[in-house]
């Protein structure tokens, strides 16, 4: 709390909750045996089944960089199933103790930071397994299955598949999976990274494809966005505080701001990005999915397909955005105290002279009774001054220009930063002590750090114990997923039809000013990156 005005209670909510189930426990200390078999319905017949984890793609820098790490730390935080295997394939040579080797320094960094963790990281290294194959190969994918088998020792076996490939061998992983892996009596779960597709053509003939071997309840496509902490928390911050909920429409909203911000280039995926661009890679589906559960009208209950439906009845009340309410940009090279950084087209991944954009902002519009006429404004770029994802959305004014200050900065705003520094700040007009009548702007802030001592588990960990319980809420529905094209496919069709030159950006600044004419068009100014 800032200015010393409310004490906050100083007990932290964690420790007022009891145990109650293997989620509650999560991350905040590991449960007893006893805790764990209270919670028997979390997985009622861990005794005769098997969960196997299969990563395709084992060799990549996803499956490196989160999906091994998130895997150690559901085993380490929640002792999960008695029976569970581990496999990676990929086409890459390497025998079970080179895939351990991997692994183990992916998690190294973990080590000094929890207890026991060197113990729990051989634990876990003996459940990993490894089998070569090509990604088209049925009888590659029936010798993982035999694999398989062997580690499930005859109990009924549950499957989950993270596809963790390039796009364009999706189907023929699928296919084989489908046809030479799935489990017999147990579930088959396959995970699907993004992209999905790249218009609504291609995604409608992916989701086809799919369907060709899957049920869309076996398809989790994964938005890690929908797995972070503070997005997890919009729906609670909306639907269970009173003061907030009758002040979320046209009424009270003026604009409601989404941003991304890295400080960093395309950085080794220059090859993948310069196919797809900033409006692919995170407007049409990480904000997407923010502007949704922000816009969506309260869902009938909690269950998966409600609130899914609530997403796709928004999305599918919105206008597709206009070609004059984007701006695109791109970084050029920038030298800041004595230190050249690239341009995007400085990648040799990227052919040269493209036109791609590693930065746009955009202005995106509901047409329903509560949202009609309230810019959304989106701005996503790499290359920035700086690291961060926040959202906020800026309620009218109530007070006005007699009390000596400006109308515009006077409006209570509500920022949610996503990351990096969870936090949820309310902006508030105060009067300055004294005889006077003076306003001053001061923060209600919950900071996450300060708030809890635990540790705020990675999204990917969230969204695979997800996928292996069999909870959809997270994942992207396919009608959902063709809702979210159908606003972005004709833009970007326009774009590249057009040849639309990017607006060039330093590498490290804020980004193209273009976007402070696009924000101002709807009488916007872009919050500030800091809270
Ligand atoms: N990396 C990231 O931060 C993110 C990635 N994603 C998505 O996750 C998926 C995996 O990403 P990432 O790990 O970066 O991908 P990689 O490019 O690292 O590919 C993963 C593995 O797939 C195999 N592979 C790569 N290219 C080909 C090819 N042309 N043909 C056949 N096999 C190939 C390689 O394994 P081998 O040669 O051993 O078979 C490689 O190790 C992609 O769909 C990506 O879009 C989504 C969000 C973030
Ligand atoms: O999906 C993607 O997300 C990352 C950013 O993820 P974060 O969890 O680190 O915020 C982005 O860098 C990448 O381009 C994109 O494909």
């Amino acid at each position: 709390m800032q200015d010393g005005a409310v004490a906050t209670p100083a007990t932290p909510v964690e420790n007022e909750t009891p145990f109650k189930n293997l989620r509650d426990g999560f991350l905040s200390s590991v449960p007893s045996t006893q805790e764990f078999k209270e919670a028997a319905s979390f997985d009622v017949s861990k005794d005769e089944s098997t969960v196997s984890i299969t990563v395709v793609g084992a060799s990549g820098d996803l499956a490196k960089k989160k999906i091994f790490p998130a895997l150690f730390a559901l085993y380490y935080e929640v002792i999960w199933w008695q029976h569970f295997t581990i496999f990676g394939y990929a086409r890459s040579k390497m025998t079970d103790a080179e895939l351990r080797n991997m692994v183990s320094k992916t998690l190294a960094c973990r080590i000094d930071k929890r207890e026991n963790c060197g113990e729990k990281i051989d634990q876990f290294l003996k459940r990993c397994f490894y089998h070569s194959g090509q990604y088209d190969s049925q009888e590659n994918f029936a010798e993982l299955d035999k694999k398989l088998k062997e580690q499930e020792g005859g109990r009924v076996s549950n499957r989950l598949f993270y596809l963790s490939i390039p796009p364009n061998i999706f189907i023929d992983a699928v296919k084989c999976t489908s046809s030479s892996a799935s489990s017999g009596i147990g579930w088959t779960r396959v995970i699907v990274e993004k992209p999905f597709g790249r218009d609504s053509d291609s995604s409608a003939a992916l989701t086809k494809a799919l369907k060709q071997y899957l049920e869309e309840d076996q398809i989790f496509r994964i938005d890690h966005y929908l797995g972070k902490e503070l997005v997890e928390n919009l729906s609670v911050l909306r639907f269970s505080n009173l003061i907030f909920e009758p002040l979320w429409s046209r009424q009270y909203i003026r604009n409601v701001q989404l941003i991304f911000s890295e400080d960093f280039g395309t950085e080794g995926r220059g090859g993948y990005f310069d196919n797809y661009g900033i409006l692919r890679d995170i407007m049409q589906n990480h904000l997407l999915q923010i502007l949704a559960l922000f816009a969506m009208e309260t869902p009938v209950s909690l269950d998966a397909e409600d609130i899914r439906n609530e997403k796709v009845k928004v999305l599918r009340s919105m206008r597709p955005l206009q070609l004059e309410d984007v701006v695109v940009g791109q970084y050029k090279s920038h030298t800041k105290g004595g230190v050249a950084y690239p341009a995007y087209i400085d990648d040799n991944t990227v052919p040269k002279g493209s036109l791609t954009p590693t930065f746009a902002a955009a202005a995106l519009f509901i047409d329903n009774a509560r949202w009609d006429g309230v810019p959304f404004l989106m701005k996503a770029g790499k290359a920035l001054h700086k690291k961060r994802v926040q959202f906020r959305h800026v309620p009218g004014n109530l007070y006005n220009q007699n009390f000596e200050t400006d109308l515009d900065q006077a409006t209570n705003e509500l920022i949610i930063r996503v990351q990096p520094d969870e936090a949820i700040d309310l902006k508030i007009n105060n009067k300055v002590p004294g005889l006077g009548m003076r306003l001053d702007h001061s923060n209600l802030n919950l900071h996450y750090a300060a708030r809890y001592s635990k540790e705020i588990p990675d999204a990917y960990e969230r969204l695979l114990l997800d996928a292996i319980e069999g909870e959809r809420r997270l994942f992207i529905r396919s009608d959902e997923l063709d809702a979210a094209w159908a606003l972005f496919t004709p833009v970007l069709k326009e774009l590249e039809e057009k040849n639309i030159i990017p607006e060039y950006y330093p590498y490290g600044s804020r980004g193209p000013v273009g976007a402070h004419y696009l924000a101002a068009r709807y009488n916007v100014r872009w919050g500030d990156l800091g809270i």
